[in-house]
């Protein structure tokens, strides 16, 4: 399958699950169905200041609809981010441990609650660390064009994620799941940091795409693999919030490029205007298109599939069923 050292816990959770575990779906689509206003350059981090309780409900409606792996409320939490708002560096560090533990207590609650009810089909979920690109930070659509211009650097990269990974290794999540890496650079700056931070917990690195074929930045997987391939720190690469009608050719792409497990997270098919910040409609799968096209990603070697923006429980719920009555 591909896993390193380490990865028991994952590699467990997959086998218990089949042979592909579930995630969660679109964190701040779901924030947003319960009246949450992220219109933010926070983003869905806003909640962690004034919805804590909108987030434990969300997580706890993805258990529900049988997610195996939460991914945490920090995709776009940031140091910076919560500096530039008059937090003060340990408030901005307190927020990011509360997105953790939001996450754990959502999970434990869920579990103490179903671990012994007979016939449940549930299993004791992972709590992945959401770590946004720098794109996200942004807030300008740049995860998904790669375009960090020329005065973005490596070691800028590495500096930016560097004290947020920190923090957020310390709160104690399962796993990290990078999510919406747009280019090369930033992805080699996340393996540069897994390194010389020594992680020993499990981590996904994914990629956005626009055109089905690249990384939103035009540098093409294989060029953005080469310096993951060659770590042991990352144990999953992946695809998120890229269009479904994606994800197949993608898949078989992956599996030529890399011998470490394969996750993928699509969002429904809308597209994100980032200057206006608004999803547009586009093709979009319905979730019963989900329950046709899940098995068919598991069989072509995913061994994660959830959903990421406007997806919802009801598409992991569809999900879930449609792996359990087909493994
Ligand atoms: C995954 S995108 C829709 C997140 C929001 C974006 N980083 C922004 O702030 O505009
Ligand atoms: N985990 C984030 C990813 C956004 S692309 C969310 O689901 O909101
Ligand atoms: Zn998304």
């Amino acid at each position: 399958m591909g896993f390193g050292k380490g990865m028991s816990l994952l590699e467990d959770l997959i086998e218990k699950a089949g042979g592909c575990a579930v995630m969660d779906g679109g964190f701040a689509t779901q924030l947003e169905s319960h009246g949450a206003s992220i219109n933010d350059p926070l983003w869905s981090a806003l909640c962690l200041i004034k919805d804590p309780h909108l987030i434990k409900r969300v997580h706890l409606e993805y258990l529900e609809a049988g997610a195996d792996i939460l991914v945490t409320s920090s995709y776009q939490a940031t140091i910076p981010g919560f500096l530039s708002r008059g937090l003060s560096f340990e408030e901005a560090e307190t927020l990011l441990k509360k997105s953790i533990k939001l996450a754990v207590e959502a999970r434990d609650k869920f579990w103490d609650g179903t671990r012994n009810v007979p016939g449940n089909r549930y299993n004791r979920a992972l709590v992945a660390a959401s770590i946004g690109s720098y794109g996200a930070y942004l807030a300008d659509g740049s995860e998904y064009s790669g375009c960090y211009g020329p005065d973005v650097s490596l070691d800028m990269l590495k500096d930016f994620h560097r004290r947020r990974l920190r923090v957020l290794v310390e709160a104690g999540p399962d796993l990290l799941a990078f999510e919406t890496i747009p280019n090369k650079l930033e992805a080699q700056a996340c393996v540069e940091l897994l390194e010389e931070e020594n992680i020993q917990i499990p981590s996904w690195i994914c990629f956005s795409s626009v055109d089905g074929e690249n990384a939103p930045s035009g540098e093409s997987f294989k060029e953005c693999f080469d310096v993951l391939n060659k770590s042991t720190k990352v144990n999953a690469i992946g695809i998120n919030c890229a269009p479904p009608h994606f994800i197949e050719s993608l898949l078989c792409k992956f599996k030529e490029l890399t011998t470490k497990a394969i996750v993928v997270y699509p969002n429904s098919g809308d597209i994100w205007d980032g200057r206006a910040k608004k999803w547009k409609p586009s093709k979009c799968f319905s979730d019963d298109t989900f329950e046709v096209v899940a098995p068919r990603w598991r069989d072509l070697g995913a061994k994660v599939i959830g959903g990421c923006c406007r997806t919802t429980p009801s598409t992991i719920r569809a999900i879930s069923k449609a792996l359990k009555e087909t493994s």
